[in-house]
């Protein structure tokens, strides 16, 4: 049961629109393919109560209905009217778990709580809703009240309800206990179908979910992308792939495929980045950074594990970078199919290595605009040399720019200011082309192109036109700073002149 959209939606911060709402029920439902959805929690608001009819209408529709579940409480008939009201027919009613929360919360004793539910159950059969019962604080149940525990689950045995629903509602079980008590509890009662819900507080709500079906439970809760109240709730991505992984006889209906394009719609819809490092739907998961590991995948696939990442609809990638060597430097050309001479592979190399040091990663996308950088400057012959360079820009003040270059052998140093920083670079160069009595091109077009992948820190390339003595021509330059790039451009025009 993927409860995206009622604890999911409990993580601070986060709150659904109804059309929202909807769209994530229809995509878990027919894409993803999950058996059940909790949708919200009753009486929360009208927008809950319009996204709440939207969804069982639809549902209701297209045979769903009996899928989609709603989390109510025990308020004598108020949740029964609200789920009657928004057209849902499955309640998760939310009862006492843990000796604890019943004293200290509802401050009754075990024979009253459990009258008050029998009321709440018989009455929602009654009006044809079937019934779910959450024991709240279940897991604190079982380590300190277990007697409480198994005195309500005796008095369930003889109710009307379709699921038990065991959760971990701090996050505090380890996979040992969830072992022991889900075994105990499924083995005591044979009658009773049990569902654990797993919160992550300890990162163990995924070990716990594999735990938890290994011991007999029946139904797991998770949400798209973990998210939920506190550290969020075992994710259905890393849930999945486990389950099918590691318990080969167990089958869910859920398709791996469809869970990266979900995870990426939750996260647009609730503002919640996913960790680039985040087990199946991250960014980087199915990138080796390492070059003996890229050199590795190519030997034997001595790298690979069963978490490949077609299964999910995803494609390795090849990081580059200061550690990525030539092996990933091969994987990416082969992906863009550019095949290098041997020198120039060595010179991209080279220059990934440099530009490593300086920005972390190097995209695939970024590789075209290194290489033609490349092959343009191997034809380069490098009289011209910008040895040194100072630039300042600041508030209300010109830009300005201190360079040294040697032309020829010659050294010179220029001080200049100018409307941009670009500029005032020209103006100093000008100056030492004055000196030297020398015609420098006109700039007649300056284009600047950010490879996609929209970071701050992505490389830029500039490519300037200049015509000089009635011809014209291009030059390229390449950075992660666009005043640098231009710089770049420029120099290889003075070589080329
Ligand atoms: C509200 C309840 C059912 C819950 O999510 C929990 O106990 O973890």
């Amino acid at each position: 049961m993927d409860t995206t959209l009622r604890d999911g939606e409990q993580t601070s911060g986060v709150s659904f629109s109804p059309s929202e709402k909807l769209t994530i029920a229809q995509v878990l439902l027919t894409e993803v393919k999950v058996d059940r959805i909790e949708i919200a929690s009753a009486r929360v608001s009208e927008g809950e109560l319009a996204a709440v009819k939207a969804i069982t209408k639809w549902a209701k529709a297209n045979g769903f209905l009996n899928r989609v579940e709603v989390l109510t409480f025990v308020d004598g008939d108020v949740s029964v009217q609200w789920m009657l009201q928004a057209g849902a027919k499955v309640m998760n009613l939310l009862t006492k778990g843990s000796l604890n929360h019943l004293t200290h919360q509802l401050k009754k004793k075990p024979a009253e709580h459990f009258a008050e539910v029998g009321a709440v159950i018989a009455l929602a059969r009654k009006k044809g809703l079937e019934c779910n019962i959450y024991l709240e604080d279940w897991s604190n149940g079982m380590r300190h009240s277990r007697d409480y525990v198994y005195q309500y689950l005796d008095f369930l045995q003889s109710q009307p309800v379709k699921r038990v629903m065991l959760p971990d509602t701090l996050g505090v079980l380890t996979p040992g206990e969830v072992t022991e008590y889900i075994s105990e509890i499924v083995q005591r009662y044979p009658t009773l179908r049990f569902d654990f819900h797993a919160h992550n507080d300890y990162d163990l709500g995924t070990a716990n979910v594999l735990e938890g079906v290994k011991a007999g439970a029946h139904g797991i809760h998770l949400t798209i992308n973990g998210m939920g109240e506190r550290a969020g709730n075992a994710p259905l991505a890393s849930a999945i792939a486990v389950i099918n992984d590691f318990l080969p006889g167990v089958k869910t209906a859920v398709s791996e495929k469809s869970l990266y394009s979900a995870s990426k719609l939750v996260e647009t819809f609730s503002g919640i980045r996913i960790p680039a490092n985040k087990p199946v739907v991250g960014d980087n998961v199915f990138t080796q950074t390492a070059g003996i590991h890229a050199d590795g995948d190519k030997k034997n696939k001595l790298y690979f594990s069963d978490l490949m990442p077609e299964r999910f609809g995803r494609q390795r990638l090849y990081a580059l970078g200061k550690t990525s060597g030539k092996a990933n430097i091969e994987n990416n050309l082969q992906q863009l199919g550019i095949q290098l001479s041997d020198a120039n592979l060595k010179k991209v190399t080279q220059r990934i290595i440099e530009l490593g040091d300086k920005k972390e990663v190097v995209t695939q996308a970024d590789l075209p605009y290194i290489i033609s950088d490349i092959l343009d400057s191997s034809r380069i012959e490098e009289k011209v040399k910008i040895e040194n360079y100072v630039l300042t820009h600041s508030k209300n003040l010109h830009p300005s720019v201190t360079l040294r270059i040697s032309v020829e052998g010659e050294l010179f140093e220029e001080h200049s200011q100018g409307d941009g920083q670009y500029d005032a670079f020209m103006n100093a160069l000008k100056k030492v082309y004055r000196k030297k009595k020398q015609e420098l091109p006109a700039l007649t077009d300056y284009s600047v192109h950010i490879p996609p992948g929209g970071k701050s820190d992505a490389l830029c390339e500039t490519i300037i036109t200049w015509t000089f003595k009635n011809k014209e021509f291009k030059t390229r330059g390449l950075d992660s700073d666009q005043t640098v790039s231009a710089i770049k451009a420029t120099q290889k025009m003075l070589n080329l002149i």
